[in-house]
């Protein structure tokens, strides 16, 4: 039989707090390659994007210092040169969100699915998990190689519902991004907003803001389900 709730949990900014440090990654990676990244740009380029999409937005509005003609073998190196800076970057750092270890288990207590579901690369995914000791929670783990395509497409979102076997709508996203919050919200799925790397105003238009997970709790889950149909 299905079930009428399951949570899924985007992972960069919501399971730990890294973007600062993909920021970081991306400063040390640009100044290698002679990009020049202006600090009003850069949410727009890298929060909650694919490093594909990213890097393709770098080399369609900055221009990179070679010609701007990358092939899909090169992508992939280069998204995973970055992610290696952002590996060794954060390694000493890796810390789970507020409040989220008593979230996991109480939805664990509750019998509620949960999902992983990122655009992050699996190296990545595998890096937090472990590092965290957090992947027993999920019963899906869904990233951006499994679709045709990532964030903001509701792709990602949809397949971590089919493989936990639960409908979009009785599906909650918690996400920190906007381009996250709008795959979410275009997958027909209730979106709580995070604030670890948008304000509450730009998260203004997701279900629910919290600042961390502590503020959470199962009824107020179900609560956001009924007050959508
Ligand atoms: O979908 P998530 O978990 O937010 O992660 C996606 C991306 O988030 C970005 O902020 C990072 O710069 C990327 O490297 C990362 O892959």
């Amino acid at each position: 039989m299905k079930k009428d709730l399951a949570v899924l949990f985007d992972m960069d900014g919501v399971i730990c707090d890294t973007n600062p440090y993909h920021l970081k990654a991306w400063e040390k990676f640009a100044e290698k390659h002679q990009l020049h990244l202006e600090g009003k740009d850069l949410g727009y380029y890298i929060y909650g994007r694919t490093n594909r999409d990213a890097l393709q937005l770098f080399i369609k509005d900055k221009a990179f210092a070679n010609g701007n003609h990358f092939s899909d073998d090169q992508l992939t190196d280069l998204s995973e040169e970055k992610e290696a800076l952002f590996r060794d970057i954060y390694r000493d750092h890796v810390e789970l969100t507020a409040g989220l270890k008593n979230f996991l288990e109480e939805m664990k207590q509750a019998s509620v699915p949960m999902a992983l579901a990122s655009n992050a690369p699996i190296s990545n995914i595998d890096f937090i998990l472990d590092a965290t000791g957090t992947r027993s929670y999920f019963e899906a783990v869904v990233d951006a190689t499994q679709v045709t395509k990532g964030k903001p497409d509701p792709q990602i979102y949809l397949r971590a519902a089919e493989l936990l076997n639960v409908e979009p709508h009785n599906c909650i996203v918690m996400e920190d991004s906007t381009v996250g919050v709008e795959a979410g919200q275009k997958a027909g799925m209730k979106v709580v907003g995070i604030t670890t790397t948008h304000s509450p105003e730009e998260l203004s238009h997701t279900d629910l803001v919290i600042d961390n997970f502590a503020e959470l709790s199962i009824n107020e889950l179900k609560n956001l389900l009924i007050s959508g149909h």
